[in-house]
């Protein structure tokens, strides 16, 4: 933390993160699918907040390397549930849109199952794993080796015209 000339607090950019993806998953474009409207979650790549890099695997499941910044923090040292409940709003809605299908969220249930560190960075697995009319639905976790910080269960509602 640093005071700038005006007597703004600024908060020192981090070194770059590494969010390499495994072998065999190859980098997916989001902005190329949805526009640039995605800022909330990955607006600032060099930032405090969020760095994500999104990929999709052999299995053409989208996948995200995600670094939750200090900026995310809500229990002292670890991720706020909100920045994991915006995660999941994210990814699991792009995993619905990179699988073809054009909607909004209309549900998201997110379980909090540890408490996740600031500065790390994590996965978030998505699975479609079903689609019925206008509902999508597709499950996801935030996890780290055999760590998993959240799941989610996202109920997509596709929209119609679109
Ligand atoms: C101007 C609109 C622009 C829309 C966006 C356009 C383009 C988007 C372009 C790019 C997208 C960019 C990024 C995509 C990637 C990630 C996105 C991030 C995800 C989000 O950040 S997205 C924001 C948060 N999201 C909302 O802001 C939704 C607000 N909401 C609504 O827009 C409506 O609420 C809607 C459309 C959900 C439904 O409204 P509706 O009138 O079209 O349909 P209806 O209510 O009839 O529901 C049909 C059937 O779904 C069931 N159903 C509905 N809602 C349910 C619920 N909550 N729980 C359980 N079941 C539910 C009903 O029970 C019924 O089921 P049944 O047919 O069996 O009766």
């Amino acid at each position: 933390m640093a005071k700038t000339t005006a007597g703004k607090v600024s908060i020192t950019p981090r070194p770059p993160v590494d969010l390499s993806g495994e072998a065999g998953w190859v980098p997916f474009d989001a902005p190329a699918l949805v526009g640039e409207s995605l800022r909330f979650v990955s607006g600032e790549p060099d930032g405090n907040r969020f760095r994500v890099r999104y990929y999709r695997d052999g299995e053409q499941h989208l996948q995200a390397r995600i670094w939750f910044g200090p900026e995310t923090e809500g229990p002292p040292g670890h991720a706020h549930g909100g920045s994991m409940a915006a995660v999941f709003d994210e990814v699991l809605g792009l995993a619905a849109w990179a699988a073809g299908y054009p909607i909004v969220v209309g549900n998201l249930n997110v379980s909090f199952r540890n408490l996740l560190p600031l500065q790390k960075v994590v996965t978030v697995e998505s699975r479609v794993v079903s689609a019925a009319g206008r509902k999508v639905m597709v499950h996801g976790r935030i996890c780290h080796g055999e760590t998993v910080y959240a799941e989610g269960e996202c109920l997509c509602i596709t929209i119609p015209g679109k």
